[in-house]
């Protein structure tokens, strides 16, 4: 089974398409859980806490997103965390993209594919997907997707970014249409060459629930491509911003919520009921609340059916 099948078949077996980001912060982590402000407590902590969440999202969601910078900001022990939440993660069922944003030349890009997306005895982090970045070109992303094909892994391009700066060279236009069209039809050709039975591909697009009138556009540019949209929560994108990111059968689109999940203790619609106390309530309530907001604003409404 090709990524996207694979992504299909847990998207429905959890009949949602919402996608938990693991981005521990030291400083938002429930109190007591940082035993030692050092760097190794630190990463015990962002594991402990991490596989808290996982359990607690495990039979609720497809997959988890765990963001490396979070981990590599704490060396190596971090990078060692990292690698127990992605096997505990798979242990659990979930599929894991991971959230690097990598790419370089060719035969440097090949040894991050091998990092991240390679056999498990060989890849210190072994995901199921990478998110990665265009910018360096179509040789630089060959080796993503040839590691990919190998070895039934998946890869996320940047192609709208869910942040306000990311217009200064995405919307920049060239041959009529803003960067971005060009990344996406680029993508889009790479995902229509990989085509599983559902009628998507390996290769993914990220674009962000802040805006949705180019997610819309993204959606109907790109018929063979599952988008990964990030922003929605803390950053202000909504379900309804979402709605036009998903075909007709509830399927195209998985949507990512860091914050406002991991943490939802700290939100003030949570604070009170659930606080530190008893946090993995609070992640379980905001992960449902966020299922049932996307089912009843989008077609995603439709894998229940
Ligand atoms: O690739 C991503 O996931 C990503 C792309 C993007 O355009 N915007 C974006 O926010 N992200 C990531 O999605 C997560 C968003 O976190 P929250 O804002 O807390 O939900 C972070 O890990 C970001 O790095």
């Amino acid at each position: 089974m090709n990524f996207a099948d694979r992504l299909i078949a847990a998207v429905r077996a959890k009949q949602t398409p919402v996608l938990v980001g693991l981005d521990p912060r030291a400083e938002s982590l429930p109190a007591g859980m940082l035993t030692a402000k050092d760097i190794v407590s630190t990463a015990k902590a962002y594991e402990v806490f991490c596989r808290g969440v996982i359990d607690v999202v495990a039979p609720l969601v497809p997959a988890v997103k765990p963001q490396a910078a979070f981990f590599e900001q704490l060396g190596p022990a971090g990078c060692v965390a990292l690698g127990e939440v992605v096997r505990y993660a798979a242990s659990k069922g979930l599929l894991v993209i991971m959230d690097g944003k990598r790419n370089d030349i060719g035969t440097t890009a090949q040894a991050y594919a091998e990092a991240y997306l390679g056999p498990g005895d060989l890849s210190p982090w072994g995901a199921d997907a990478l998110t990665v970045s265009p910018y360096l070109g179509e040789d630089s992303i060959t080796p993503f997707l040839q590691t990919s094909k190998d070895h039934g892994a998946g890869i996320f391009v940047l192609v709208k970014t869910s942040n306000p700066g990311g217009g200064r060279f995405q919307d920049l236009v060239a041959d009529d249409l803003p960067l971005y069209r060009h990344v996406a039809q680029y993508v889009e050709q790479l995902s229509a060459a990989t085509l599983g039975e559902n009628g998507y591909g390996i290769v993914g697009a990220v674009a962000g629930a802040t805006y949705p009138q180019q997610l819309a556009e993204l959606r109907a540019a790109m018929p063979h491509t599952w988008l990964l949209i990030p922003g929605y929560g803390a950053q202000g994108g909504t379900a309804a911003d979402c709605a036009a990111a998903f075909d007709e059968r509830g399927l195209g689109a998985v949507v990512n919520n860091s914050r406002g999940i991991i943490f939802a203790h700290q939100r003030d619609a949570y604070r009170e009921k659930f606080g530190s106390a008893r946090w993995q309530g609070a992640v379980e309530a905001a992960t449902r609340e966020m299922i049932d907001q996307l089912a009843a604003a989008t077609s995603a409404g439709k894998l229940r059916s």
